[in-house]
């Protein structure tokens, strides 16, 4: 029994040492920073560094509120873009980066720059392995390199139709909703639609979210709902028994459903046409299709595919549906909430429709013209320009590296700031709300999207960042653009949509629709956008 006891003292004094040694380490690092001059805010604690200042930015804002919104109030005491925030122990200090100079220098080294373990570690977990978003850089380059053709504005041209069809789908279910006058949630309907779209990319074959659940969509949802960036500001999830369980059980259903719809396509590629090689493809048939090719052409007779290929392939077709469902139905809510709170807008959206599809919004056909001419698609500046502006105000995710002790990054006064033991945090938000580079940050207007050069609403090079810059960009986002296009197309002659937000519900730069933070991989909104639809007068 007194062994027991002494054992456990043991690994408690053990605990409370490495405790202690970590907190002198981080807060000496932050020191020796402040010593140096580097920006930061006030009154560094050595018992709490920095969180009491962090807590307060954010305490203004409802507490589901995505934390960026702090962080770009912060952000205002540092003119120049850049800062760091003690936050350990929830993390190992921050570099906050608000400037597009800052963010544009960290991009030319971003191939190369891993994401921190704790971000790596619950990514590979949500995608059952290592992904295009967590490979090194030389698994990186060849998985990206593989999948690039398919996100060509060519092939995603000629697949419009095909996005269009699934957007009528969700324009069904906005009738009904109509009809029945009663208020919905918005962002879940939107959700499916995304997946959808997705999935077809994906897989090239339809998914039919939209109609009932499809398993492979219901294993990403369930996963991202059992995984956790942190236990100490997610402890429920993080700590709870039942995580590692369900996050292995995912993981079989994810090897079983994609393992059988790789297995059927791997027998249809390797027995298809040469001819039909040549073309852009579906994600997952391009891959196979490279597989084949790389392996005839090493003299192999590819009858099996090598277990790690499949696995990695497995892990990349769910990162596809992680990274493209959630952004883009987000994206959708915040174009509606952009348009229902601006009739202005509406009416010049509405025009530009009528203008390029023609007076008959129904959906049969703009599904008939969007089939005959897909490229009509492209001559629509005003509706992206509202798609633009919107995901300026409301970026869904963010960027985070790891330092490195070879790394330091400029502010907007040309001085050096050091990235090594630190994370570097480029927080779309406060890139995009910064009044040095945006006149009237806070405020909706598409027309700095149609600015010429050298007018002062004219975007600033790098200081619009929603889908990233350089190599490690969104792969997905011209599919992103082309979906949104559709759905504003769609559905913004046909219904009126009319917030439905409690009276009480708190509001951030002017609006109930913010961004909250705590589901999910990014920011989604508040409360799943509930609205009251109807069919417009
Ligand atoms: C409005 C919608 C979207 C937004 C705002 C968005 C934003 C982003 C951002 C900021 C990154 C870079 C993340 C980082 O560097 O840490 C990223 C990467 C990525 N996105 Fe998107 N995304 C959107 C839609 C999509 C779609 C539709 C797809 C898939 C079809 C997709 C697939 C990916 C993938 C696979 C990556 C990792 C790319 C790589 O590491 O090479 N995204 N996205």
């Amino acid at each position: 029994m007194a062994s027991i006891a002494v054992s456990i003292l043991a690994l408690i004094a053990s605990f409370l040492g490495y405790f202690l040694v970590q907190l002198r380490k981080n807060r000496l690092m932050i020191r020796k920073l402040q010593q140096a001059g580097l920006d930061m805010p006030a009154n560094h604690s050595f018992l709490w560094g920095h969180l009491q200042q962090l807590g307060a930015a954010q305490k203004i804002y409802p507490p589901t509120a995505s934390h960026d919104y702090g962080i770009k109030d912060l952000a205002q005491s540092f003119p120049n873009g850049m800062f760091y925030v003690d936050t350990w122990p929830f993390s190992v200090p921050l570099l906050i980066i608000a400037t597009p100079t800052a963010a544009n220098a960290l991009q030319k080294y971003s191939p190369a720059l891993m994401k921190p373990d704790d971000v790596n570690g619950p990514l590979d977990t949500l995608c059952a392995g290592s992904s295009m978003m967590t490979m090194p850089e030389d698994q990186w380059k060849q998985w990206r390199q593989l999948f690039n053709p398919s996100f060509s504005i060519t092939y995603l041209t000629q697949l419009a139709p095909t996005v269009a069809a699934e957007v009528s789908i969700f324009c069904q279910k906005l009738r009904e909703a109509a009809k029945k006058g009663k208020e919905i949630k918005l962002d879940p309907l939107a959700s499916r639609l995304t997946i959808d779209v997705v999935g077809r990319i994906s897989f090239g074959e339809p998914f039919g979210h939209q109609h009932r659940d499809n398993p492979i969509a219901a294993t990403v949802r369930s996963q991202a709902r059992w995984i956790s960036f942190s236990p100490i500001v997610e402890p429920w999830t993080s700590l709870n028994p039942k995580r590692p369980f369900m996050n292995w059980y995912n993981n079989r259903l994810f090897k079983k459903y994609i393992g059988e719809v790789i297995d059927k396509r791997f027998a249809e590629v390797k027995n298809s046409p040469s001819s039909e090689k040549a073309k852009a493809k579906a994600l997952l048939p391009a891959a196979l299709e490279s597989y084949i090719s790389s392996a005839r052409s090493n003299g192999q007779s590819p009858d099996h595919l090598d277990p790690k290929f499949k696995s990695s392939l497995i892990s990349n077709m769910i990162v596809f549906m992680v990274a493209g469902h959630e952004t883009s139905s987000t994206t959708i809510c915040m174009c509606i909430n952009s348009l229902a709170r601006s009739p202005h807008d509406l009416s010049r959206v509405r025009a530009e429709h009528d203008a390029v599809f023609g007076p008959d919004t129904s959906t049969s056909h703009i599904l008939s013209i969007v089939q005959q001419e897909p490229e009509r698609l492209n001559r629509l500046p005003y509706t992206l320009a509202v798609i633009k502006e919107t995901l300026r105000l409301y970026s869904p995710v963010s960027g985070i590296r790891q330092g490195t002790p070879d790394l330091s990054l400029p502010d907007d006064s040309g001085k050096l700031f050091p990235t090594s033991g630190m994370k570097i945090w480029t927080v779309h938000t406060a890139v995009h709300l910064n009044k040095r580079y945006w006149p009237e940050p806070e405020k909706f207007i598409p027309q700095r999207w149609l600015a010429a050069e050298g007018d002062s609403l004219y975007p600033a090079k790098g200081s619009w960042r929603p889908f990233e810059h350089g190599s490690r960009n969104c792969i997905g986002q011209a599919l992103a653009l082309i979906e949104l296009k559709l759905v504003l197309v769609m559905t913004m002659r046909e219904f009126d949509f009319e917030l439905a937000y409690a009276e009480d519900d708190g509001e951030i730069l002017g609006t109930k629709a913010w961004l909250s933070g705590n589901q999910g991989v990014g920011g989604t909104p508040c409360k799943e956008f509930p609205v009251k639809v109807s069919f417009a007068k």
